[in-house]
């Protein structure tokens, strides 16, 4: 029987609000927080019906007008595996040559199940011209672009997602890390089924988390987003993984947390993790989303619902939730779907007097 750790944060919500303010801003090293909406992969790759590349682009131009500084926009996987996707390349092109404009920076992401994928964002940016890094191109569209890769934390996970082993796995992993690396393309790593495996349970082992987060940022990964893809974690779960994490050595600052939010937990979890020091969460507006291979898992944490959060602990995200409301509002309507952004129907509720 596994004893899990004690939940600070829980405890400083208890005392009176200035204590509680000092003693939560004591502990934050930094109050910024990083938001990577995943919403037009994540959140889309999963949808039943088919979405038009136009309809995508306009949902990407939309979010780079809300201040979110990395957007999740598409992945190079075959159609047949997921064809929700089939049209990134068609995305990417159009990103690169005209970038929506921004009054910032705006990381595009791709994930990449192989070096094959990498290969195909790596022709895109050759036809176009337009490097990785493309900042000093033109500072009100500027752009860079990075990839995700992905290991899961349990076999059965990794034979379902990727066809193959956790070893086979990283093994393909290094040859596109090298070739981003020569590219100036960033790298963000997921360790997918972190907490909770729809295959073998919720109680996945910390320690092969632990393991496989730092084979990646070994390998030259920038960061790692740790997944929640079941959304099974729980807080004293979530505690003890990022106890985990730590007591091997990796820093806070290499970590983004993924959490989804199928259990009600992920807000939760997410106050977990930034009582630990995390400071980069995936999320989804209007909580679009769901993974392929988890069945019944349903979507990311609701982006508006994460910045809501965020901000009502005094911290920042510079991202704009009215925007981003307006958007979940969007694009549930054009899906077809229930907005599951609690704080995203309440901001439009209350503008809407
Ligand atoms: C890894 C593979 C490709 C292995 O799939 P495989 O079938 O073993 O691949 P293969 O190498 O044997 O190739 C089979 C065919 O696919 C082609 N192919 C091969 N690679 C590519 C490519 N990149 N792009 C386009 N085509 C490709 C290849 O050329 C060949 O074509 P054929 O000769 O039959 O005509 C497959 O298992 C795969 O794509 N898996 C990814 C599935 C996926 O996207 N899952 C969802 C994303 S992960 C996720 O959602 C979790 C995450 C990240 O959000 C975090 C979380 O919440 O956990």
């Amino acid at each position: 029987m596994l004893t899990r750790p004690r939940l600070r944060f829980f405890t400083a919500l208890r005392s009176p609000i200035s204590t509680r303010r000092l003693a939560t801003e004591s502990r934050l090293a930094s109050d910024h927080v990083r938001i990577v909406e995943v919403g037009p992969r994540d959140g889309l790759q999963n949808e039943k019906q088919s979405i038009s590349m136009e309809t995508k682009l306009d949902m990407i131009q939309r979010l780079a007008k809300t201040g979110v500084t990395t957007i999740e926009a598409g992945s190079f996987v075959p159609a047949k595996w997921v064809p929700q996707m089939a049209s990134t390349s068609e995305i990417c092109q159009k990103l690169l040559v005209s970038p929506p404009s921004a009054q910032h920076t705006i990381a595009y992401n791709y994930l990449v199940p192989n070096i094959k994928g990498l290969e195909s964002l790596v022709k895109i940016m050759d036809e176009t011209g337009v490097p990785a890094d493309a900042t000093g191109v033109d500072s009100k569209a500027a752009t860079t672009t990075e990839i995700s890769l992905f290991a899961a934390a349990t076999e059965a996970f990794s034979k379902a997602n990727t066809n193959c082993t956790i070893a086979e796995s990283l093994e393909r992993i290094k040859p596109i890390v090298a070739l981003a690396k020569t590219r100036n393309i960033r790298v963000r790593g997921y360790v997918s089924v972190a907490l909770g495996c729809p295959y073998e349970g919720p109680e996945v082992n910390p320690s092969t988390v632990a393991d496989i987060t730092a084979s990646l940022l070994e390998m030259g990964a920038d960061e790692v987003s740790v997944a929640d893809t079941t959304g099974m974690g729980t807080a004293p779960r979530t505690m003890e993984l990022l106890q985990a994490l730590k007591a091997a050595g990796i820093a806070n600052t290499d970590l983004a947390l993924h959490f989804h939010d199928t259990y009600g937990q992920a807000l939760v979890n997410t106050l977990v993790g930034l009582e630990h020091g995390i400071r980069i969460f995936d999320s989804s507006v209007g909580g679009l989303g769901g993974c392929p291979y988890s069945k019944g898992a349903t979507g990311n944490v609701s982006t508006e619902d994460l910045i809501h959060t965020v901000h009502s602990l005094g911290m920042h995200t510079g991202v704009n939730l009215e925007e981003m409301s307006r958007i979940g509002s969007w694009i549930s309507g054009e899906l077809g779907r229930a907005n599951d952004s609690r704080a995203g129907k309440a901001t439009l509720g209350r503008l809407s007097g």
